[in-house]
């Protein structure tokens, strides 16, 4: 859990300190780590977050995966592209703009899909964080780093052909407002253009798993598996 803490004397002993923190239902944000340390503010004892990106082309299978992984090893599950129809849904100030760059398969500024993320992180209980469909470009990265201020444990890459993706988001019938032709063949090229960038980023830096995501979802899930249960007694 990340919960922002009060500052608070350092006169008060560890276990007040905690239960009193942990009565303050507010986050503790990575990013603020260091300059809380340094205002004298003490952060209680909690579990370093392990945070994994989940990318590939639209109609990869990242979702369907996602679901999987959770049932199995318990991460929290955030969508980026369905935090953004949440906007959309709720009529707030960015809705409309958001729904428009959705539709032309473009990429919403990255300041409001990271406030979004951040939001949703300081609200979850859960420690372990699969993020799903983010960063979709270079500058989506970056704009993470700098304002959760950590970098992913993981990155899986679900690596499908654009055939079996444009087959699959065609049959998806979930009325989504991009899932039409125009639009997907727009979103392919803003995919190869823009996310593959941040794939290579990851591969150089050794966190990319790919993932080969034809066959069934069984057999897909089946070279998931190994990535988590690998990490799962150092990371609870
Ligand atoms: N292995 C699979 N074989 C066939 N169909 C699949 C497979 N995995 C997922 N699907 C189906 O393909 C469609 C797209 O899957 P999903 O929504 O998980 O993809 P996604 O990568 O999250 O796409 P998007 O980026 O557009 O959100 C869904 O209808 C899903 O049921
Ligand atoms: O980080 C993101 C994630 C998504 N978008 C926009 O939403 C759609 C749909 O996203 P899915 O992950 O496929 O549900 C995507 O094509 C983008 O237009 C975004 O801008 N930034
Ligand atoms: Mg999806």
């Amino acid at each position: 859990m990340w919960r922002r803490v009060a500052s608070l004397s350092s006169s008060i002993s560890s276990s007040l300190l905690a239960q009193t923190a942990s009565r303050l239902n507010t986050w503790e944000s990575l990013t603020t780590g260091i300059a809380q340390q340094a205002k004298g503010v003490i952060a209680p004892k909690e579990k370093t977050p392990f945070i994994t990106f989940v990318l590939g082309g639209p109609g990869s299978g990242k979702g369907t995966q996602c679901i999987k992984i959770v049932e199995t090893f318990g991460f929290a599950h955030l969508s980026a592209g369905d935090l953004l129809r949440r906007e959309i849904a709720s009529k707030s100030a960015d809705g409309d703009m958001i729904l428009n760059t959705i539709k032309e398969g473009k990429i919403v500024p990255s300041q409001v899909t990271v406030k979004l993320i951040q939001k949703e992180m300081e609200l979850s209980d859960n420690h372990k964080f699969l993020i799903d469909g983010f960063p979709r470009t270079e500058e989506n990265r970056v704009s993470f780093e700098r304002i959760i201020g950590v970098e992913p444990n993981v990155v899986l890459f679900f690596d499908c052909p654009e055939e079996e993706m444009v087959k699959r988001v065609l049959n998806r019938n979930e009325g989504r407002v991009d899932d039409n032709l125009e639009t997907i063949k727009k979103r392919l090229t803003v995919f190869q253009a823009l996310s593959l960038p941040v794939i290579n980023y990851y591969s150089k830096r050794g966190k990319l798993y790919t993932i080969k995501a034809i066959g069934t979802e069984d057999e897909i899930f089946e070279q998931v598996r190994p990535i988590f249960a690998a990490f799962e007694r150092t990371v609870g």
